[in-house]
């Protein structure tokens, strides 16, 4: 028998019972739970990453549906349990959701919601910190300045990289990359390639008409380019992000061979997933290449580093923060738990998971769908019409 785990309860009469794995930001996604007749019990265990069982024992014998995390290892054995607890719906407290095992909550009949939509300009906002932080050495000056080893202005202190006019390199233009990739053209007037299976033409468009109007006023434009493989991002780039979702075809997408392939003082930043990098290579690549700089949020065995990281002066180094802004948080929090209850209430699904505004507006009640269902099509979810 798993020890029990200890939880607040919110409206203990509620009909459908829910459960969050973790207490979230905000109030109102809690709200707006217990308005709608559950009886929410958010786990409060001091423990960062919960284990299966300690889950199991949160779902217990009956449970609704689950709030959970990206840090949760979301297969076989847990959908399991929920569904034998008569749960129908689970909802990441992220966009990603590469710790589901999707195809076990299809078998069980159980719908899993993300939360796009609240993430994009947040995440990409940190990729656009972490890249100006490598690029103009941020960290290692701020260390030398507090160890008090500052004695005057010097010609090569802290020597780093001009952005203007180098080129950036994103793998994975999708909502994240795309919105990086503006930022980095039109905040410094970089050039932009891309690879992706998929073309961007919004984005290129964009690109197109920022060079037009830079050209319009007597300035150098700025120029896109769609790479046929990611090698030629990787051989071309001076900084380049890494945005695409991690599957079995993105693991280690960044190995040893790819990262001989980039410039000697190219900066890579990864704000995507740990794996989608060979964090061994990286750190002996880091070792070999001085010049070499990362920047990254995201690691392959979080929370741990691979031996030696931490002792690079080239990577500065976050703790998985992408998102982290309070508007986001809250937003997240909120489209999770109405993922959640949309799934009880057999609310149908949203049409745009991308336009989820209306279920934001603190002003009045949120359309009754279910903003983001990644397996609605599989388990043949309506569509709302609204
Ligand atoms: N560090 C953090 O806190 C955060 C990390 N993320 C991560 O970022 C990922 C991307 O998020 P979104 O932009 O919203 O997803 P998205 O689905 O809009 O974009 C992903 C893009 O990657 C592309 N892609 C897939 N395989 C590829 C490959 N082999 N090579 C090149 N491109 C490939 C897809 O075609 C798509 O355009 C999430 O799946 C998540 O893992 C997301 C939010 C916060
Ligand atoms: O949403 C995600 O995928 C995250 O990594 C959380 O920020």
């Amino acid at each position: 028998m798993a020890k029990p785990v200890s939880v607040d309860v919110w409206n203990p009469n509620g009909k459908y019972r829910v459960v969050s794995t973790k207490p979230m930001p905000g109030t109102r996604w809690i709200n707006l739970l217990i308005e709608q007749d559950c009886r929410l019990e958010i786990c409060t265990q001091k423990k960062t990453i919960l284990s299966v069982e300690e889950i199991i024992a949160l779902i217990g014998d009956r449970c609704d549906g689950v709030i959970g995390q990206l840090t949760e290892d979301w297969g076989e054995t847990l959908f399991a349990a929920l569904s034998r607890a008569g749960g129908k719906a689970f909802s990441n407290m992220a966009v990603g959701y590469n710790n589901v095992d999707v195809e076990a909550a299809n078998k069980y009949g159980i719908a899993v919601g993300n939360t796009p939509g609240v993430l994009t300009e947040t995440t990409a906002e940190l990729a656009a910190a972490l890249s100006l932080a490598a690029a103009r050495r941020i960290v290692e000056a701020d260390g030398f300045m507090r160890a008090g080893l500052y004695d005057g202005w010097l010609p090569n202190l802290f020597v780093g990289n001009l952005l203007k006019g180098q080129t950036v390199g994103v793998i994975g233009a999708g909502r994240i990359g795309s919105a990086y990739a503006r930022m980095m053209v039109e905040g410094f007037k970089m050039n932009l390639i891309y690879f992706d299976l998929y073309q961007s033409t919004r984005l290129e468009k964009f690109v197109t008409a920022y060079g037009q109007f830079l050209k319009a006023n007597g300035e150098q434009p700025v120029t896109w380019k769609r790479a046929s493989s990611m090698d030629e991002v990787l051989v071309e780039a001076d900084l380049i992000s890494l945005h695409p979702v991690l599957d079995k075809t993105t693991y280690h997408l960044v190995n040893k061979e790819r990262l001989s392939k980039m410039k000697k003082e190219a900066i890579l930043i990864n704000c995507s997933r740990g794996p989608v990098v060979d964090e061994v290579a990286l750190v002996e690549h880091l070792r070999e290449n001085p010049m070499f700089r990362v920047g990254l949020d995201v690691f392959e065995d979080e929370p741990y580093m691979k031996p030696g990281l931490a002792d690079m002066k080239n990577a500065v180094v976050v703790p998985h923060i992408a998102s982290a802004s309070k508007w986001t948080r809250e937003g997240m929090a909120t489209l999770a738990a109405l993922n959640v209850l949309g799934k009880i209430k057999q609310y149908p699904i949203w049409h745009d998971p991308n336009k989820v505004e209306p279920f934001l507006d603190e002003n009045s009640p949120p359309p009754a769908a279910c903003p983001s269902i990644v397996n609605a099509k599989a388990l043949n979810l309506p569509v709302s019409k609204l």
